[in-house]
């Protein structure tokens, strides 16, 4: 079977980051296009990349195996119910939005074929992580395709139910969010302890990679790690301490169960 043309409707950030993984993991260019409001877009897109991309959805809807929904939810439902009747038969349809649930996208575009997918902004480093859901009409040879594409940016995980894709949203993929908020914290921290900002900042850039790279390779669990430096009677015990003693897990919780709860209020917002 021939490879499947890919097509992104929004070419944003998500879309960026995707295309960008998938052309270093030896997808063709002949093979994927994408669409954008915005001409400007098009043309960075497809000077970028040399993919061919267009202003008109319904064209790549026609055209493509695999339509990549990757809009801002707040548009999604015209953006699905601009798009011709005719698309290409038996097509699969992944949408990465948040919060727009498979019941919405099944009522704007018509039953089918159907993956939801939270991905992250790491993507773009080949870094990301994917949670996907699919519905029951997506074939094997379609979840293959979607792990194909996902795989070529990061690592994805098939979820059993769909309500887990707001927990996802909530880990991962805003996760970067939270790490990029704590890095700028530990910057300003470092600075205020008499650090220049640019040593401050490598400092903490560099602990941060190789705490993740170190617990993505470790045998044993984050908290073990986390033992492991923190000496009794110690420096790390401190900071430690303290973090516990301002409810550091209490607030990550809230923040996480806020996140979720977002996602659950734009699909009944938007449904
Ligand atoms: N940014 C992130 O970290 C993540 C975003 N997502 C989801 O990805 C989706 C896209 O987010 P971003 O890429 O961050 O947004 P973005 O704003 O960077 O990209 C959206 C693109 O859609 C285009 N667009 C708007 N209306 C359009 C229309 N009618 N037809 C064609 N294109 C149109 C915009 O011009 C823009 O280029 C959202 O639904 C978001 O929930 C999912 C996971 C992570
Ligand atoms: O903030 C948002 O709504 C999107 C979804 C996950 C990450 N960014």
């Amino acid at each position: 079977m021939s490879a499947p043309t890919i097509g992104f409707i929004g070419a944003g950030n998500m879309a960026t980051s995707l295309i960008g993984g998938m052309l270093q993991q030896n997808f063709k260019p002949a093979r994927i296009m994408a669409s954008d409001r915005t001409a400007e877009q098009c043309d960075k897109l497809a000077r970028q990349f040399g993919i061919r991309a267009t202003t008109d959805n319904a064209e790549l809807a026609r055209e493509c195996d695999v339509l990549v929904l990757a809009v801002k939810p707040q548009v999604m439902q015209q953006v699905c119910r601009a798009l011709p009747a005719e698309r290409k038969p038996g097509q699969l349809v992944i949408s990465i939005a948040a919060g727009i649930s498979c019941a919405s996208l099944a009522e704007w575009l018509g039953d089918g074929p159907l993956v939801r997918c939270m991905p992250n902004t790491p993507s773009l480093r080949r870094q990301g992580v994917s949670g996907l859901y699919a519905n029951a009409l997506v074939s094997d040879t379609q979840k293959q395709q979607t792990e194909d594409i996902l795989n070529a940016v990061g690592i994805s995980l098939w979820l059993e139910q769909e309500s887990q894709i707001d927990a996802v949203t909530a880990v991962s993929g805003s996760g970067p969010a939270y790490f990029f908020y704590l890095m700028e914290a530990m910057i300003a921290a470092g600075q205020q302890l008499g650090l220049p900002r640019e040593t401050a900042e490598r400092l903490t850039l560099f602990t941060a990679l190789g705490a993740a790279d170190m617990a993505v390779h470790s045998d044993v669990d984050v908290a073990e790690l986390r033992r492991r430096v923190t000496s009794p009677g110690g420096t790390t015990e401190q900071a430690i301490n303290s973090f516990a003693a301002d409810g550091l897990p209490a607030m990550v919780e809230r923040a996480m169960q806020a996140c979720a709860r977002r996602a659950d209020e734009l699909s009944k917002e938007l449904a």
